[in-house]
């Protein structure tokens, strides 16, 4: 800084200053691909102080379905869904600053499902259209994302946007996140032991605003709430599914439809002549979870902030309200699965999969994870108007190892 920009800054309270509103503004730009859907998060930070983390000023956000794996045998038309969320940044950011803003892409379990062949053929086509873009565009820009990454960078954005990561008293907050094809649990051992009794590449060490961070963390590829639905049915992996009829006791007696995910037809139905409900449902859903997953004693008595299809699904059951979101405990899954699954005819306006969503998330909590049912889960959307998603964490990640901040 200059000692004119700084003679600036006495006369000016901090945030109306013009110095900072001009010279000390940059942009990011990060695209979630999902499974179900692909994202722009278009984030403004603001640098008051070289000394200071960068603030984050704003984020615009979008998105469309699906996501780009339903475009496994098109892949430029899968990128043309990208065009055309990266046009909405063309003006987001000021000319000026194209050409220092960098865009990155960071697919997730869609692709990571996908045959090697047909992923990197929907990457190639991205990366077409973000070279064609005034943007920056930094090196490896458009990738599949490690698994662990995903979760590491979800925690990052809710303890940072929580103000857990600045300051001396951190009392930082695991996370779940549950997409349509893997979920992720992620948080920071307070324990000896847990480090003791942890499966190695359950561990990562993590340098990010200057500190390291041993995490716990883990992306478990097919317990996606999506993926999880079609392992119920017994479809998840299978070579050829024409024609093939799948039946489950998670849904409607009477229903017979059709169901499209990564760019794959299945039928699908209820159980016509045996049982339905919760009961029979959450063996079948046991079936999927029981004895997958590593379960760490210490987040027995810890709360968790839960976001995406967790929140979704409890929005769906006026479990929490859209906009606020909400405190629940685990059982409140179990109490809305148990209502939802033996009152199935009263339920049938929204989704078939009511039922078998809810039966899963159940039983991912408890007998996947090993949570009680007085744990408590943070369900949040949006904390300070920005969205609890990775793609913050990425960003800052990204930031930092162009060396636009540290
Ligand atoms: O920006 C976001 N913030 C929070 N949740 C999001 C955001 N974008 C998508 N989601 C949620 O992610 C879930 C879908 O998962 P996704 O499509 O990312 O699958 P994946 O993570 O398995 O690839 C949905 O519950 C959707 O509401
Ligand atoms: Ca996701």
């Amino acid at each position: 800084h200059s000692n004119r920009e700084m003679w600036f800054r006495d006369f000016f309270p901090s945030n109306v200053c013009p110095i900072n509103a001009k010279a000390n503004t940059f942009y990011g730009i990060m695209f979630d691909a999902g499974s179900t859907g692909t994202r722009i998060h278009i984030y403004t930070f603001v640098q008051k102080t070289p000394e200071n983390l960068p603030e984050l000023e704003g984020e615009i956000f979008e998105s469309v379905k699906p996501g780009l794996s339903a475009y496994a045998d098109h892949p430029e038309k899968g990128a043309e869904t990208v065009k055309r969320l990266l046009d909405m940044a063309i003006d987001a950011v000021p000319q000026h600053l194209w050409k220092k803003t960098p865009v990155v892409l960071k697919a997730t379990a869609g692709l990571r499902l996908l045959s090697e062949e047909k992923a990197e053929a929907l990457l190639l086509e991205v990366r077409e259209v973000f070279e064609e873009s005034p943007f920056l565009v930094p090196e490896d820009s458009v990738s599949i994302m490690d698994g662990s990454h995903e979760g590491i960078l979800a925690w990052i954005t809710v303890n940072f946007l929580t103000g857990q990561l600045s300051g001396q008293n951190q009392h930082t907050v695991g996370t779940l996140d549950l997409g349509g094809a893997s979920t992720q649990i992620t948080f920071l051992p307070r324990f000896e032991e847990t480090l003791k009794e942890t499966p190695g590449d359950f561990l990562t060490s993590f340098e990010m605003f200057n500190n390291t961070y041993k995490l716990y963390t883990h992306s478990y590829l097919g317990f996606g709430l999506k993926a999880a639905r079609l392992a119920t049915l017994g479809a998840l992996n299978m070579e050829a599914v024409d024609g093939q009829m799948f039946h489950s006791s998670c849904l409607p007696k009477q229903l017979e439809a059709e169901w499209h995910f990564g760019g794959v037809k299945y039928r699908y139905g209820g159980n016509k002549e045996g049982e339905t409900g919760f009961k029979p449902c959450y063996l079948e859903v046991l079936k999927v979870v029981k004895g997958k997953l590593h379960q760490p004693d210490e987040i027995r008595g810890s709360s968790f902030y839960a976001f995406s299809y967790y929140y979704d699904r409890a929005v769906d059951t006026n479990l929490i309200d859209y906009e606020q979101g909400g405190v629940l405990e685990v059982r409140d899954f179990e109490r809305k699965a148990k209502e939802v699954c033996d009152n199935m005819e009263r339920y049938n306006t929204a989704s078939p999969f009511l039922c078998m969503d809810l039966t899963y998330i159940t039983a991912l909590l408890k007998e996947g994870f090993g949570f009680r049912d007085n744990t408590l889960l943070q369900l949040t959307k949006k904390v300070n108007n920005v969205e609890t998603s990775w793609t913050l964490g990425a960003t800052f990640h990204l930031l930092q190892s162009l060396g636009i901040t540290y």
